[in-house]
């Protein structure tokens, strides 16, 4: 069968899905709108099996983070946060029936982990923004919530991504498609860049700043790290790519960035990445923080998120 896939859709982006001032989301397959039924296999949902509209239907934020934990400890803050009188102690695990994911809905907030790494959240992406079209969702915004390494930037320092780059600095996410590598924009929103910096003005505790975030394949040698069972480079080697990726303006390093870029522009979706960073990687390549300080450390996006989400909801733009 002939492809339906463009060779490279670098410049691909919905031009407008847009319908009555409305933002809708996009899926770009032909094959859905045959398929009689669609099972969310990693998310333990159908659309046979739930009625997604009314459990989905109002959705407005959904964040994203790898860890279950920092995805119910976000799921429980927003609840504090939006004055949701239900529940309160503990929210419920709407992926239950699978150990993949976790999901947690309060009010208009989806919070979802992913795991690490691209395969990972590529498989959450695929599922969550068809369950956001079945659900006949519009406006909504997708933040990642992660943690990263910085690069010459104080530990605990939040960056606001601007660009996502590949471990050769590019803005592109290659995707392996059949025998054929798609390359695909790693654009991310400006308008909401600029919205979030704004206002991380409002939380003094620690500092926030706007970067680019580069996007690896692998935590120990994807990285530069001397300290993995791996590693066939030199000190001044590392030092030196670090140094070059500090000057093509990357400020840390993660490893979903890109591929999240590139499926929620491409799905027409608001995105951003919010990382806080655990460790200047010219100083060192493990992380010996306290447990205390690793997780203060994890709720900082989660407090510059919530502001976000308080603000645009008309509710707020103090830190509580
Ligand atoms: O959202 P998390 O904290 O999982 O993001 C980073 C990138 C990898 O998934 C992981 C490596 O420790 O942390
Ligand atoms: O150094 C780090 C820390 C967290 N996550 C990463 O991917 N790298």
């Amino acid at each position: 069968m002939a492809s339906i896939l463009p060779a490279s859709n670098i410049s691909m982006r919905p031009d407008k899905n847009t319908y009555g001032g409305k933002r809708f989301v996009h899926v770009k397959n032909p094959y859905l709108e045959t398929m009689d039924e669609d099972i969310l296999y990693h998310l333990d949902l159908g659309t046979k099996t739930h009625n997604l509209p009314a459990m989905f239907g109002d959705v407005k934020f959904v964040c994203v983070g790898g860890s279950p934990k920092r995805m119910k400890a976000f799921a429980l803050l927003m609840h504090k946060e939006l004055g949701l009188a239900e529940g309160g102690e503990d929210v419920e695990d709407i992926c239950a029936g699978t150990d993949r994911y976790c999901m947690f809905k309060t009010g208009p907030v989806l919070s979802i982990s992913h795991g690490m790494g691209v395969p990972s959240i590529s498989i959450m992406l695929h599922e969550l923004i068809k369950l956001l079209r079945h659900a006949r969702c519009c406006d909504v915004t997708i933040i990642r919530i992660g943690t990263s390494g910085g690069i010459g930037i104080a530990p605990g320092s939040v960056v606001i991504t601007d660009t996502a780059v590949d471990s050769f600095f590019r803005p592109r996410f290659e995707q392996v498609i059949l025998d054929n590598i798609v390359t695909r924009s790693t654009e991310l929103d400006k308008e909401l860049v600029e919205e979030l910096f704004t206002c991380s003005k409002n939380i003094p505790n620690f500092q926030t700043l706007i970067g680019h975030t580069m996007c690896t394949y692998d935590f120990y040698e994807g990285q530069g790290r001397l300290d993995g069972a791996l590693c066939s480079f030199s000190r001044e080697h590392k030092l030196d790519y670090l140094k070059r990726a500090y000057k093509a303006g990357v400020r840390n390093i993660e490893m979903e960035s890109t591929v999240f870029a590139a499926m929620c522009g491409l799905c027409g979706l608001k995105a951003a990445v919010v990382c806080v960073t655990l460790l200047d990687r010219l100083d060192c390549d493990q992380i010996n923080l306290s447990h205390d300080v690793l997780v203060e450390y994890q709720q900082r996006p989660q407090l510059l998120i919530s502001n976000f989400i308080k603000k645009k909801l008309g509710l707020c733009d103090q830190i509580s």
